[in-house]
């Protein structure tokens, strides 16, 4: 559970070249509001081929649930698609502009290598909400479907996660992890851009309270697709 003094204990910090993670950079109510807006979004897809479902891939199916904003991410093959038989994919909420941009520029701050997409420049169009379970994990992937090397903006709620981050060549080690725990940023972007990255796993009922989130993890990630 997040205390008071969390944020003694876990500064800011650059955890490799343009890689900087925020702790408790996302207010509680907000984090709620997010939480509430996403689950609204998705029950008025429930039962059409948008809704949020775990993506059966090449590899099988993936254990957590996932919802697109902006441009749809389809697993099969991958990619993105503005719709999916006859249904339109939901508009990027007006919020998450705002919130990408000043998430950007906070950790332009961080990891320096960041700079160049803190401002105007930078345009979020397509979000993934991914919901983990308590025993949901993600294997070691690259983001590779954008045309655009803008960074990944990326923001952890509910319960805590294990986020690990290695090189661009292989998806093995060397690799760090990060703690990610609800209200953390973390943005990669720059030499880190087409770093793999995963989550082992989360620590189940570590969330706090006032999330709307009663067990699991939401990860929110912005991206800019186009060139
Ligand atoms: O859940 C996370 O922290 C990472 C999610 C991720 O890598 C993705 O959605 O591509
Ligand atoms: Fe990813």
């Amino acid at each position: 559970m997040p205390t008071l003094f969390d944020s003694l204990d876990r500064p800011a910090r650059r955890v490799g070249p343009g890689i900087a993670h925020l702790p408790g950079w996302l207010r509680i109510d907000d984090q709620a509001h997010l939480v509430a807006r996403a689950r609204e979004i998705a029950a008025g897809l429930a039962g059409t081929p948008l809704g949020m479902t775990r993506p059966v891939t090449a590899g099988g199916q993936m254990s957590v649930y996932m919802l697109s904003l902006g441009h749809h991410w389809r697993a099969r093959p991958y990619g993105y698609v503005s719709e999916v038989d006859g249904v339109a994919v939901p508009p990027l909420p007006g919020e998450y502009t705002q919130l990408a941009r000043a998430a950007v520029a906070a950790a332009a701050g961080v990891a320096e290598e960041l700079e160049p997409w803190a401002g105007e420049s930078y345009r979020p169009e397509a979000a993934l909400v991914n919901y983990y379970r308590p025993d949901a994990s993600m294997g070691m992937h690259v983001d590779a479907n954008e045309f655009s090397t803008a960074p990944i903006v990326s923001l952890s709620i509910g319960d805590e996660a294990v986020f690990r981050i290695g090189g661009t060549e292989s998806p093995n080690k060397p690799w760090d992890e990060v703690t990610l725990m609800s209200g953390d940023l973390i943005v990669f972007g720059g030499p880190a851009r087409g770093a793999y990255h995963g989550v082992p796993r989360i620590h189940p009922h570590t969330g706090p309270a006032g999330t709307g989130l009663k067990e699991g993890r939401i990860n929110i990630t912005i991206r800019q697709v186009e060139q």
